[in-house]
């Protein structure tokens, strides 16, 4: 497809423009690809707010639920094949334009009334949806390692990473907010509408702003590769590669054959087991085993949220500056010390201690998740980034979450929430012992020497 094409390099600005130019068009690419995965997030889970209203008009939990999987599902798989297309796309194009299609299918979903009115319909819009959601993290992945080197991006990348828990925070009260609005100034709608419509809206004006904020590569706005600019190289031989790759190249001879990918795909497993297996049993948890109220466990909930803001950004000053660029031992040491307050979280039984135990495991858990990510777009050349860390997004979803899901229901009604809490400790300490495996990993760039 043209209109993806990377813009190819510019004439070289002038020697004196060059740092000035690149000071200020770090921030503005990184600011674009902020506002641009936090609208993102604006649209993942927007429905959610939507399914107690359906329910009153007469669809089960079963029937909504098996639709609103379609999302996860469909994003798996997306963030995997965006990925591919991405690596080889202009990222201030391809960004915006998932973010629009996104919006658009949101905006059908909020003006024509048939498409809420059938499970099948909504199936297919929500499985629309969770694909093109997956073509946020690709081209934002290939913006951090084309304008930030490796020694400095574990931080930039941990920073870029809290967009989606703002984005994903600032839904609910958009979303409810429309629903508010049309209720009160819109007639002959449903108010639920309004869940769909404005956060909509929003997107498409983020996405027009990321358009404006994100430029592709440094190369293309007549400046020398990060590398140079930073002196700061993924190998000792100080090569680079900046010649852009072939789908099949990206694939079969940088990602599928990289054992550090498959590695760290496999730890994301267990990984995304953790992160939802808590957070999405959270309020069963503790509303039947604690006795806590549905309100007091959506702050609990909210909690574990928050705390990963913190998190992640002390996860990637950790592996910058403790352990210079190296994600491994970072990682490994999160998902120790996660393991001990799993234990913490289960057996606590006053609401002081469970939200201490939720806050230190949303604060230790989202930097792993960011950790992944920022390893395989490390382990692989730039120009495969994308694919690297969209096949550990296929395994993170597509495994670990839907296990999350669907297994640890099977585990905590046949066997207990002990032998869920077990599960869910086994998995910290298998993922450690993955992320113990990548110890040395630091930006290992394979750079190919007969230059293709
Ligand atoms: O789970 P994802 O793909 O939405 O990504 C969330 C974070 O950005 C992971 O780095």
């Amino acid at each position: 497809m043209g209109f993806l094409t990377p813009p190819t390099a510019k004439k070289m600005v002038p020697k004196d423009k060059i740092d000035p130019t690149y000071k200020k068009l770090r921030w503005q690419v990184f600011l674009g690809i902020f506002i641009g995965y936090a609208g993102y997030y604006l649209l993942r889970n927007n429905f959610s707010l939507v399914i107690p209203k359906l329910v009153n008009e007469g669809f089960s939990k079963t029937q909504l639920g098996v639709a609103f999987s379609a999302v996860s599902i469909a994003y798996g798989f997306s963030k995997f094949f965006s990925g591919i297309i991405s690596d080889r796309s202009n990222a201030r194009i391809f960004l915006p334009l998932g973010l629009i299609l996104t919006a658009i299918i949101n905006l059908m979903f909020g003006f024509i009334p048939a498409l809420t009115q059938s499970i099948t319909a909504m199936f297919i819009l929500l499985f629309l949806i969770g694909w093109f959601e997956g073509m946020g993290w690709p081209p934002s992945g290939r913006v951090l390692t084309h304008w930030y080197s490796v020694s400095e991006r574990g931080g930039w990348t941990s920073v870029w990473n809290v967009a989606h828990n703002v984005g994903g925070g600032l839904m609910a009260p958009l979303a409810a907010g429309g629903i508010a609005f049309f209720a009160a100034h819109v007639t002959g709608m449903k108010s639920y509408t309004g869940a769909f419509i404005i956060p909509a809206i929003v997107g498409i004006i983020v996405a027009i702003a990321a358009y404006f904020l994100i430029r592709d590569t440094p190369e293309s706005q007549g400046l020398p590769p990060i590398e140079t600019y930073k002196d700061d190289f993924p190998n000792e031989e100080h090569e680079m590669f900046e010649t852009e790759l072939s789908a099949k190249e990206i694939l079969f001879q940088h990602v599928l054959n990289n054992k550090w990918v498959w590695i760290i795909a496999c730890a994301n497993i267990f990984v995304y087991f953790v992160r939802y297996g808590v957070e999405n049993w959270a309020p069963a948890f503790l509303t039947e085993m604690r006795h806590i109220s549905l309100a007091g466990s959506s702050n609990s909930y909210m909690i574990y949220e928050l705390a990963g803001i913190p998190g992640t950004i002390f996860a990637g000053w950790v592996s910058d500056k403790l352990f210079h660029g190296r994600r491994g031992p970072a990682g490994f040491c999160f998902m120790l010390v996660v393991s001990i307050f799993v234990i913490m979280y289960w057996k606590a039984t006053n609401l002081v201690m469970i939200n201490i135990s939720l806050f230190m495991i949303g604060f230790l858990i989202y930097g792993p998740v960011m950790l992944i990510g920022l390893q395989a777009l490390d382990s692989v050349p730039k120009k495969a980034a994308g694919t690297a860390a969209g096949l550990t997004g296929l395994f993170g979803y597509l495994f670990g979450s839907v296990a999350a899901n669907a297994i640890m229901g099977v585990i905590v009604d046949h066997l207990g929430w002990t032998a869920g809490f077990i599960t869910i400790f086994a998995s910290c300490l298998i993922a450690a012992a993955l992320f113990a495996v990548t110890w040395n990993l630091r930006g290992q760039e394979v750079v190919p020497k007969d230059g293709k």
